[in-house]
């Protein structure tokens, strides 16, 4: 380890670097209206997920970068594909989206700070 320099910001050695990728995931000069949910943004769009992007980092990147990807990837796109696929969803109390309180709460870790209620009702076909 030693003091380094990186784009005019001087580092000493040991010190702690946490980046803030919560920040730079949302960050207008990388994405269009960064707050709100737009998922079609990633369609033919090659920013992706993986590490090599930084625009981009929900599993880290470099040396440390989480070993559980493809797990984690797998388990999120399973889970959410058996939720829509087998339910369809609706708001709860003649709620609509406009009702849906997206206020977030957290300091390391940010998640709603109201849960979502949704109800399920099994798709048939
Ligand atoms: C969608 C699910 C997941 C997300 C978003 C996620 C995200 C992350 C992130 C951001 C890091 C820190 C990377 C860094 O320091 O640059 C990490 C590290 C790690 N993740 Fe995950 N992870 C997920 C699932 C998993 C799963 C399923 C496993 C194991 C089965 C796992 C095991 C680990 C381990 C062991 C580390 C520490 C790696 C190290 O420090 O060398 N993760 N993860």
């Amino acid at each position: 380890m030693s003091d380094i320099n990186i784009q005019g910001y001087s580092i000493p050695k040991n010190t702690m670097i946490q980046i803030n990728t919560y920040t730079i995931g949302r960050d207008p000069k990388n994405w269009t209206k960064p707050d709100e949910f737009i998922p079609e943004r990633f369609v033919d769009n090659p920013i992706e997920y993986k590490g090599q992007h930084f625009e981009l980092l929900p599993f880290g990147a470099g040396r440390r970068v989480c070993p559980g990807m493809a797990t984690g990837i797998t388990i999120v796109e399973l889970g959410l594909l058996s939720l829509l696929y087998f339910f369809d969803w609706s708001l709860p109390n003649g709620m609509t989206t406009k009702d849906i309180d997206m206020e977030e709460d957290g300091a390391f870790v940010i998640a709603k700070k109201v849960s979502l209620e949704l109800v399920p009702t099994l798709h048939r076909w």
